[in-house]
């Protein structure tokens, strides 16, 4: 990042007050008669009327609108085990997604626990407070651990955003990609670089939407995961194949579709230079991508590239789900963001990226003019219509699976009739 950047980006963030988001009244709160109504003794009304059914938190406090943005500070972005604190600029981040894209109200909680119990338990005491808990930048392999048992303690969808918004996007990427090049999921060799909360759960909705499990290689630290590795926890076990290939470069060789969710500069030009023809490249680590698009481009004219980032063509990054994912959860009160919705939220991005770009998207990106194809395989995330693509069949998918508390609600538009591809 030039000096000039990292300038800019600092002052962004320090001036003209500290931080990018903050609370904001939506009462009157002027009068005496306001301030009996707002605090004592008005507010025992409403105090009394959930102390009796605790569902009428929804209908008197914030609850059904605010959605907790956790984390523990081990995996924030691609830069590590920065700790809590650090992270606070990312979860702050993360709040003003909602808030823009979603009208979703966020509070960023750091959490100082380095005990997996210690931080599961804080969760979940708090957890009365929120409508959603969506955990962010929590490491491989506790963020599995973390991620289940708070599904089964609480009342309330947990959403790990690093896996689920991750692979959600990947999936709708990937599929669009593909077809661009003239290839199919069933038929791609896939190498997956980061065998962590990004990696192995976007691989595993690659499976579910019919990608082959012997052609997929996924590798870490160590190199390729195989069956003879005796180092391997049980979500990496579950990707071990018969192979002889070691390294990333031995994985490279052929390959139609590299997916990095690790760390910077890990996929050589080299490497790049052997994978089949008309390759797919999703470099995703955050700030910093596998590859550099302007490296890669040297090496290859025939492929697709996408980085996780806002200053590159094709931003693969899960800001293109959580908010509107929420948004369709949180307005049939689901208990629950399950496979479906997932799917049907891949669905909603591919179909979205078919039609013609919208003109407040061609302002914001300084372009004249886009289509679908190599430099649009996704949606941009200023689009304005990906809330009325995606909280509708996220929404819909919650009522048709039984996950939704609330009817498919009134004033949502039908969802388009959609199916991945
Ligand atoms: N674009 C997007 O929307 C998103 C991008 N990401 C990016 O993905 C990356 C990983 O995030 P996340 O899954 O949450 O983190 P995790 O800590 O859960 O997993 C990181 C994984 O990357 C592997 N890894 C790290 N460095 C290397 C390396 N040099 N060579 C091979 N493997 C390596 C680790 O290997 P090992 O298991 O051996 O330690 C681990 O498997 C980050 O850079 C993040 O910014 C994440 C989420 C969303
Ligand atoms: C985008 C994101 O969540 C990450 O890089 O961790
Ligand atoms: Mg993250």
């Amino acid at each position: 990042m030039s000096r000039d950047y990292r300038e800019r980006a600092l002052a962004y963030h320090a001036e003209p007050r500290p931080g990018k988001i903050a609370i904001e009244v939506t009462k009157p709160c002027n009068s005496q008669d306001d301030l009996a109504l707002a605090y004592t003794p008005g507010v025992a009304e409403p105090v009394r009327e959930i102390a009796r059914d605790p569902h009428n938190a929804f209908r008197y406090t914030a609850k059904g609108n605010l959605v907790a943005v956790i984390t523990d500070g081990t995996a924030v972005l691609g830069l590590g085990n920065v700790g809590p604190l650090a992270g606070k600029p990312v979860m702050e981040g993360k709040g003003v997604l909602f808030k823009r894209f979603a009208n979703i109200d966020v509070f960023d909680i750091e959490v100082d626990a380095p005990a997996t119990e210690d931080f599961i338990d804080t969760v979940a005491r708090i957890a009365p407070t929120f409508g959603g808990i969506n955990l962010e930048d929590i490491a491989a392999p506790r963020c599995f651990e973390i991620e289940r048992t708070l599904i089964e303690r609480l009342n309330i969808p947990v959403f790990h955003d690093d896996q689920h918004g991750t692979a959600i996007i990947i999936a709708a990427g990937l599929l669009n990609a593909l077809e661009i090049q003239g290839k199919s999921l069933p038929e791609a060799d896939i190498v997956c670089v980061g065998a962590g909360a990004a990696g192995i759960a976007s691989m595993d909705l690659l499976l579910a939407l019919g990608a082959d499990r012997k052609r997929i290689l996924l590798v870490d630290r160590q190199g390729v995961i195989h069956s003879g590795r005796e180092d391997l926890n049980p979500y990496k076990q579950a990707y071990a194949v018969e192979t002889d290939r070691r390294s990333l470069a031995d994985a490279m060789q052929g390959a139609d579709v590299f997916i990095g969710v690790s760390g910077p500069d890990i996929l050589s030009p080299e490497m790049l230079a052997s994978m089949a023809a008309r390759p797919i490249v999703f470099a995703l680590s955050n700030p910093d991508p596998e590859i550099r698009p302007e490296v890669a481009l040297e090496v290859r004219d025939d492929m697709i590239m996408a980085t996780g980032r806002s200053d590159y063509p094709n931003q693969v990054n899960n800001v293109l789900g959580f908010p509107f994912i929420f948004r369709g959860t949180l307005d049939v009160h689901a208990r629950e963001i399950n496979q479906q919705m997932k799917i049907a939220a891949v669905a909603a991005l591919c179909a979205l990226t078919r039609e013609p770009v919208h003109p407040d998207v061609l302002k914001a990106y300084n372009l004249d003019r886009l289509e679908f194809g190599p430099d649009y395989i996704i949606p941009k995330p200023l689009d304005p219509r990906l809330i009325d693509f995606v909280p509708p069949a996220i929404a819909r998918a919650a009522v048709d699976s039984g996950a939704a508390r609330e009817p498919y609600p009134s004033h949502y538009p039908e969802p388009p009739k959609i199916g991945v591809t």
